[in-house]
């Protein structure tokens, strides 16, 4: 019996829906469909060549495909949707909302009719609104409308912890919760090196600016660039909840999930720690917070409701 290669859309072949697309070739995790907008359908089929021909040094035999039509998409098993603005120095990633919630209901519309069956990962800003888009428009179950934004936001924080303690990221662990904003929630009290606390391992001020720096991680690199946001980091975060879905391997990470009373909140979409497999997101995890760690994720909490009050209208 032939074995069915899984099929993956990238809608949006910019900065990371191309760096997703590479990626994702690299480790065979499935065919790639890259989609643009008509009037790129040029550079989008270039691009898609491009990495296509870097399979025969690098090993892979995964197939990518450009286009602009969305029948080339048709029946893929996991759809990535990045298309959208993103921002440039001096915006927040609010200012995109409404340009964006446009594109993604549009793009949605498309996933719905031609992808019925698909897991749908959002990574366009402000995520955790453009998720309840997506969700709205799509009328999929729960576990398959899924955020991008804490698998990033741990990985900055892990970063972070790393090079302070001069260890390797391998064996940092962390979480961060919460919205994909300046008030996101790294929860330290979970947080260790090779199994210690950090807490016993750095001062609370150098455990307090390792925070605020992984709360500004986004804007650090937007600043950097001067032109754009970051790829590199959230393509690869998209690549690991890509693997975990497709290869039913229910790794535990935070990622954006429509709440219905976990933590306390109702019809909310927002970062959480869940099992990610097969199934999308199959379980969120509850974990016991402080009043200090509650009232923090309320704070991010209120945000989120405030930006998704704008798609809402
Ligand atoms: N959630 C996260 O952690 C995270 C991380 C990085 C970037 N982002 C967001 O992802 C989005 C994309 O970032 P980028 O750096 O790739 O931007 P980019 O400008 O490089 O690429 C966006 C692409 O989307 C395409 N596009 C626009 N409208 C489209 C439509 N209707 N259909 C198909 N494609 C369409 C554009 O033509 C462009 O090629 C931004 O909103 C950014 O803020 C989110
Ligand atoms: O910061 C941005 O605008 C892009 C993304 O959300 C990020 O965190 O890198």
């Amino acid at each position: 019996m032939a074995i069915q290669r899984k099929k993956i859309t990238v809608v949006g072949a910019g900065f990371t829906g191309a760096t997703t697309a590479f990626m994702l070739a690299q480790k065979e995790l499935g065919d790639v469909v890259l989609v643009d907008i008509p009037q790129l359908e040029s550079p989008t089929k270039g691009k898609a060549l491009d990495m296509l021909e870097a399979g025969p040094v690098l090993g892979f035999d995964s197939r990518i495909a450009g286009t602009s039509s969305y029948e080339d998409a048709a029946g893929s098993d996991l759809v990535i949707i990045t298309a959208g603005i993103a921002r440039k120095p001096g915006m927040s990633r609010d200012d995109l909302v409404n340009t964006n919630a446009g594109i993604v209901r549009s793009v949605c519309e498309n996933v719905k009719n031609y992808c019925p069956d698909a897991t749908v990962i959002i990574l366009s800003n402000p995520v955790d609104a453009m998720t309840y888009v997506a969700y709205q428009t799509l009328g999929f179950p729960k576990k398959r409308v899924i955020g991008q934004s804490g698998v990033l936001d741990t990985a900055r924080y892990c970063t972070f912890i790393a090079e302070e303690l001069n260890v390797s990221v391998e064996d940092v662990r962390g979480f961060v919760l919460g919205g994909h904003g300046d008030d996101m929630v790294p929860l330290v009290r979970y947080s260790s090196v090779g199994g210690i606390p950090i807490d016993t391992l750095l001062s609370a001020d150098r455990i307090e600016a390792i925070v605020q720096r992984t709360r500004a991680g986004g804007g650090e690199i937007v600043s950097l660039l001067g032109n754009g946001s970051a790829y590199y980091a959230p393509a690869a975060s998209l690549v690991q909840m890509t693997e975990a879905i497709l290869k039913d391997k229910k790794r535990i990470l935070p990622v954006i999930a429509l709440l219905e009373g976990e933590y306390g909140y109702d019809n909310l979409f927002m970062g959480v720690p869940v099992i990610l497999g097969g199934g999308g997101i199959e379980k969120v995890f509850e974990l016991a917070l402080t009043a200090e760690e509650k009232a923090a994720l309320d704070q991010s909490a209120a945000s989120v409701r405030s930006v998704i009050a704008v798609v809402k209208g």
